[in-house]
């Protein structure tokens, strides 16, 4: 029996080197509702690598693990192992145009392989019962009609994904470093809207350059999933209305004070245990954002957090300079 897909109405973006366990765990402590990706792990990683790419918070779930590969064995072994961990759901990356990600031959450049894409869906669907999405872009390089779009999902939704994310913005595999390439060439929602129309059994969310829960709501008219990527990053705080403006729901909606309370809890367990506070305390610069402070906390944090006796009082006294600042 295959597991029930998520809600995915609202997602914070898979982010490499930016959405990392910590990171989720304190985006988990503002919204209990929205899906967590993690950073894009490669099949290489986790089949040959040494570190621990899958290790995750308890509290994360719902959480979707993103795996960038093509080699449908490598993605089975690998859809297996992350089921095994506990994972929700396993994305794969039709997304990234790096030429790091080119060479290894996954990320966006496998929007021109459709069924390559497709083999590998129903490859992992084939060993695990928990939902294989698919996050891609609406186009590459001179395959931007909408004709290329509809096929790609049209071919890959045969072999048993449910769930598409499009970034509704086509990729430039050449010419165009991945930082210029989610700010140019511009967005075209209504791509994507027309993918819904057209594939309205199947759950389509849409990506890109959303940047407040009114644009979210505007876009579930059309659509049934949002995504947000940077915005999330820079503004985290953004997350503690979600459940309330996206989901409808009732849940808590937590203060700075308390995330801030929180995060020193997470932050002592983690250096006891050996890390570092930066690790952490990176992922929070932006949490004062709006308020008068804001400078002075990220500033402190920045200065201060990869002191080697840095701790969960570190981020309270940093948080101490701008509550001073709002009496
Ligand atoms: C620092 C950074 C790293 C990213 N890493 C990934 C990744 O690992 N996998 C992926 O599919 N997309 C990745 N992306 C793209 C985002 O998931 C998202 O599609 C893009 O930022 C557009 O959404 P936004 O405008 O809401 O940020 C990354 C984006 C950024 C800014």
């Amino acid at each position: 029996m295959s597991k029930q897909a998520l809600s995915h109405k609202l997602s914070v973006a898979p982010m490499l080197d930016w959405t990392d366990r910590h990171c989720r765990y304190f985006y988990r402590l503002m919204s209990k509702q929205t899906v967590l990706y993690t950073e894009m792990v490669t099949t290489g990683a986790i089949i040959f690598g040494k570190g621990d790419y899958l290790g995750y918070n308890e509290e994360e779930h719902p959480v979707v693990l993103q795996l960038g590969g093509s080699d449908s064995e490598a993605m089975a072994k690998c859809a297996k192992i992350a089921e095994k961990q506990g994972y929700d759901e396993i994305n794969i990356n039709v997304g990234c145009p790096s030429d790091r990600v080119q060479n290894g031959r996954f990320g966006a450049c496998l929007m021109a392989e459709p069924a390559l894409v497709a083999q590998c869906v129903d490859a992992m669907k084939q060993v695990v019962d928990i939902p294989i999405t698919v996050k891609s872009r609406i186009g590459i390089d001179d395959h931007d009609s909408y004709e290329f779009l509809h096929t790609f999902i049209d071919v890959v939704k045969e072999a048993g994904c449910q769930h598409f994310i499009v970034h509704a913005r086509k990729a430039w595999l050449s010419g165009l470093s991945p930082k210029q390439n989610r700010e140019i060439p511009p967005l075209d929602y209504e791509r994507v809207y027309q993918v819904k129309r057209d594939f309205n059994h199947l759950d389509i969310s849409i990506n890109g350059g959303i940047k407040t829960f009114e644009e979210a709501n505007q876009h579930l008219e059309h659509i049934d999933g949002v995504m947000i990527g940077r915005e999330i990053y820079q503004n985290p705080y953004l997350l503690a209305q979600a459940d309330q403006q996206i989901y409808g729901s009732n849940n808590e909606v937590l203060t700075r004070q308390e995330i801030i309370d929180e995060m020193a809890l997470y932050i002592d367990k983690h250096v006891n245990a050996g890390g570092k506070m930066w690790h952490v305390a990176r992922h929070m610069l932006g949490l004062c954002n709006g308020l008068a402070g804001a400078k002075q906390f990220r500033r402190f944090l920045s200065e201060n957090s990869s002191l080697p006796d840095a701790n969960g009082d570190l981020l309270k006294r940093a948080f101490d300079k701008v509550v001073q600042l709002q009496k």
